[in-house]
């Protein structure tokens, strides 16, 4: 393990059962749709190539990117950027937005609001990992791989300070490593 990381939170094997069971029921609500999966930079990369292994049906994905923590910050600005937009039209098509985490919420109130106005057919949310117990704005995640406490997690796509998003598990950093910053 990672000698900056004092918890595992989600490990390895939780990982791979979370993608094989969401994969499944994406791939049985989405049959014969063709839908277009948009993930979210850059934290749900890691997420969307594992889950997008077990989705057995044709599909098609883009990219986004958007921000509203920076750097050192642990929390939340409300303010979400588009850093990158993406490629695809969402006009008539059934998207699935790809996190790998809701917190506070700003970041998927703010791009349901803006899919709905590019005329999505459907809209619905898959993420990773959900933080109940930090939401402001009340979001409806249709898919959720594992709910997690109020904690700011590392790893698996999730990052402090750009470090720490090639770990294969989900932990919590030990307090010197902010101490330290
Ligand atoms: O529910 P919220 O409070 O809005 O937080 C969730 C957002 O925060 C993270 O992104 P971040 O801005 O850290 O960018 P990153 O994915 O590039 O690390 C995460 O990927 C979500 O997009
Ligand atoms: N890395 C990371 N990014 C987040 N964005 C919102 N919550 C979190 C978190 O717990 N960890």
């Amino acid at each position: 393990m990672n000698s900056d990381i004092e918890k595992v939170l989600v490990s390895e094997k939780e990982i791979n059962e979370a993608n094989e069971r969401l994969g499944k029921d994406l791939t049985e609500e989405y049959s014969g749709k063709n839908p277009l999966f948009v993930c979210i930079l850059r934290g749900a990369a890691m997420f969307m190539m594992d889950l997008i292994r077990h989705v057995d049906i044709p599909m098609e994905y883009d990219f986004m990117d958007v921000s509203s923590y920076g750097g050192e910050n642990t929390d939340t600005t409300g303010d979400v950027k588009i850093v990158k937009d993406l490629d695809t039209s969402l006009k008539g098509r059934d998207v699935v937005i790809v996190e790998d985490i809701i917190d506070t919420g700003f970041t998927l109130d703010r791009l349901i609001k803006l899919f709905e106005t590019r005329e999505a057919k459907s809209i619905k949310i898959v993420s990773f990992l959900d933080k109940p117990a930090r939401r402001i704005k009340q979001v409806h995640v249709d898919y959720i791989g594992v709910q997690i406490p109020d904690a700011f997690v590392v790893g698996y796509g999730m990052d402090y300070n750009e470090h720490y998003r090639n770990l294969p598990y989900v932990g919590v950093l030990k307090p010197e490593v902010y101490n330290a910053k």
